[in-house]
């Protein structure tokens, strides 16, 4: 029987009961704002994230929905006009949105690392792999010259590439290589958290794929935890712990991975799944999502999603939808708010 309660979002690892252990990273009522001549745009709203240990946790949505902004507010990298509105990012315990960027800077590659969609910009252009994971490791600690080489060559052995490489410039890499570098940087320090902005974005399908089986497998042997944004929902499915749909700055639905995949509750989270080919799932006709996303600057009254919604009734474009608990999962649908049974009922 599915529960209809209005909640707040539990950490997947923690179901079961049990002594419940302090998350790795608990984002709480986090929103972010960017100040436009417009006037403020709400980009991330009212979010709630628990990773534990070792998960791997999936935000996905379709392009401008603030699945970066969130990445970026959880690394401590949002520049102006974005602003933390309200809300916080728990690490260990202590609040990445009230630390300096000097502690904040202690914690990155040692604590917490974070790999963005395109290595090449991420990556320094004129300097060798080996002089940039030299750098990354003496900003963090006495390492001796033999120590930082055994390292490096360590990481990189890691994630498939020769070491001779060390001495190649980025430019001198294949794409799947640049990106693979650049996860062995995010490795040097063996964080427990690597963050990920769509690192599989640039590559073509087969190096994608690989990719993502070579995080995964990286991920079981290192134990860190994950927090990796895509707009493919399909890429994550066989990967992730824990899913977040964001549409228009909110989550609309969360929880396993495997439920949500298995018995979307939400009619984006449907429309998603019906977007994007499954990996090994039986071949079926693509569908698209009609329309567009709103513009953030000015969404629409009540659901934000209600203009694209092939289950819109009539309270959608009044009444803003909670996060109800449907299940393992939740999700921002009237459909499973109590009242909306009975007018639909
Ligand atoms: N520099 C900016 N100035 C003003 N508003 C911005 C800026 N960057 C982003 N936004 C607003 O925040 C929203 C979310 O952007 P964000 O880049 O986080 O989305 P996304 O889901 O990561 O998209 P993509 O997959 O294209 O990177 C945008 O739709 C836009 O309204």
């Amino acid at each position: 029987m599915r529960s209809t309660r209005s909640a707040t979002p539990r950490c997947v690892r923690c179901e079961g009961g049990g002594s419940v252990p302090e998350p790795l990273l608990s984002v709480r009522d986090l929103s972010v704002v960017y100040e436009t001549v417009r006037g403020p745009v709400t980009a991330v709203d009212n979010l709630q994230l628990e990773v534990g240990e070792g998960e791997f946790a999936a935000v996905v949505g379709e392009s401008g929905c603030g699945k970066s902004t969130l990445l970026f507010a959880i690394a401590g990298l949002l520049n102006p006009p974005a602003r933390i509105a309200s809300g916080s990012v728990l690490f260990r315990g202590a609040d990445l949105v009230t630390m300096t960027e000097r502690e904040l800077n202690e914690l990155r590659w040692r604590d917490y690392s974070v790999v963005l969609q395109s290595a090449m910009n991420a990556l320094n252009p004129v300097a060798t792999l080996a002089a940039q994971y030299k750098d990354a490791m003496v900003a963090h600690g006495t390492h001796t010259k033999e120590e930082i080489h055994a390292r490096s060559m360590e990481v990189l052995r890691l994630v498939g590439i020769d070491p001779v490489h060390l001495r190649s410039y980025p430019h001198q890499l294949s794409g799947g290589m640049r990106q693979r570098a650049m996860i062995a940087m995010a490795l040097l320090l063996a964080p427990d958290l690597v963050i990920m902005d769509e690192p599989t974005s640039a590559l073509d399908v087969v190096a994608q794929r690989s990719l993502m089986v070579q995080i995964k497998e990286l991920q079981q042997l290192l134990g860190f935890a994950v927090v990796f944004v895509t707009h493919d929902m399909s890429l994550v499915s066989h990967f992730s712990d824990q899913l977040l749909v964001m549409y228009a700055g909110q989550v609309v639905e969360q929880g396993p991975t495997r439920t949500v995949f298995d018995s979307p509750s939400h009619p984006y989270s449907r429309g998603l799944l019906e977007a994007f080919p499954s990996i090994r799932g039986p071949r079926v006709p693509l569908r698209g999502i009609p329309g567009s996303p709103p513009d953030l600057a000015a969404p629409p009254p009540g659901c934000r999603f209600h203009p694209r919604c092939p289950l819109v009734f009539d309270r959608c474009d009044t009444v803003p939808p909670a996060l109800y608990e449907v299940g393992a999962a939740y999700s921002r649908c009237l459909l499973h708010a109590p009242a909306a049974r009975e007018v639909t009922s």
